[in-house]
């Protein structure tokens, strides 16, 4: 299986080391673009191919991944449009805001579209992966499935619901580490250096996410065994809460969402 990746920067990169790291493809199977080759010379020393023609690119592969910002989309797809062939290809795209009819709006009606919302922690294949389709046929679903479950987790979900995707899952990347980020920071003040404060908050973090996967819990029941009664842990939960905690997390997903439905213009 051949899978071409414009743009290459930290979502496409992300995804070619999680491809390879699962095994799915090896590096040669997998080409990148960017304008700026010099950016992929790693990359093209352990194998992968690399250009800077995003035409040439996409004509031999199976599966194109378009991974660039959602306003340079317009410019790439009137690149590939002569390019693309609609009834071999199936085309993904990460790009936030941009919906299935508006690529195929760009390239050509039958092409099958799959938006794919994946999130960075694809590199090392924990990934929560989204993903919505308007016209893909099952077989086609199943081999984009099958591509980003070798590198997490993956659910199907209606395509309206894409941008809530992307604030609760790709931007909730960076919600979490800052989260423990501060954790840590909180850590350090109460007597950890800060290398330390670092990785236990981090493997705290960790276990706290594997007790909701690995048992299907709930958080809330989760709680309730950390918080003994008159106890510190209630203390400090509910200072936090006093502080807002819950609603800066609710607030920030929401803006997150808005956002991401606001980033592509057609023209
Ligand atoms: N970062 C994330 O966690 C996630 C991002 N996304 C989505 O993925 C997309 C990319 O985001 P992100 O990786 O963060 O952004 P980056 O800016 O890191 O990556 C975009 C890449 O596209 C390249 N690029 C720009 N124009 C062209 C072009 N004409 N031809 C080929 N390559 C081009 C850029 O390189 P150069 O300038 O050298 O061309 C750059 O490397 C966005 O649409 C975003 O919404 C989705 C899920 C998660
Ligand atoms: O911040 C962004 O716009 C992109 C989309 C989701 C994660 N990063």
């Amino acid at each position: 299986m051949k899978i071409t990746i414009i743009g290459s920067g930290n979502i496409g990169l992300s995804l070619a080391n999680g491809l390879v790291k699962s095994q799915l493809c090896a590096a040669r199977e997998i080409t990148l673009t960017r304008r700026t080759l010099a950016g992929l010379t790693d990359f093209a020393k352990q194998g992968f191919k690399t250009s800077d023609n995003n035409a040439a690119a996409v004509k031999d592969a199976d599966i194109i991944v378009l991974a660039v910002l959602p306003q340079q989309v317009n410019k790439v797809l009137d690149e590939i449009r002569s390019s693309i062939n609609p009834d071999k290809q199936i085309f993904t795209s990460v790009v936030s805001g941009v919906t299935c009819k508006n690529i195929k709006e760009k390239l050509y009606d039958n092409l099958q579209v799959v938006r794919v919302m994946p999130n960075t922690s694809i590199a090392i294949q924990q990934s929560m992966t989204c993903f919505a389709t308007d016209n893909a046929s099952a077989e086609s679903l199943k081999i984009v499935k099958e591509i980003f479950d070798t590198v997490g987790m993956t659910i199907q979900i209606n395509e309206e619901l894409m941008t809530s995707a992307t604030a609760l899952c790709a931007c909730g990347i960076a919600f979490f580490l800052r989260s423990i980020r501060a954790a840590s920071q909180g850590g350090v003040e109460v007597g950890f250096h800060a290398k330390d404060a670092l990785m236990m908050a981090a493997q705290t973090a960790k276990g706290a996410a594997d007790l909701l996967l690995q048992l299907a819990s709930h958080p809330e029941k989760e709680i309730d065994k950390v918080t003994s009664p008159k106890g510190c842990t209630i203390a400090g939960l509910n200072e936090m809460e006093h502080n807002g905690f819950s609603s800066a997390m609710i607030k920030g997903i929401k803006t997150s969402a808005k956002i991401a439905g606001e980033l592509y213009t057609k023209e």
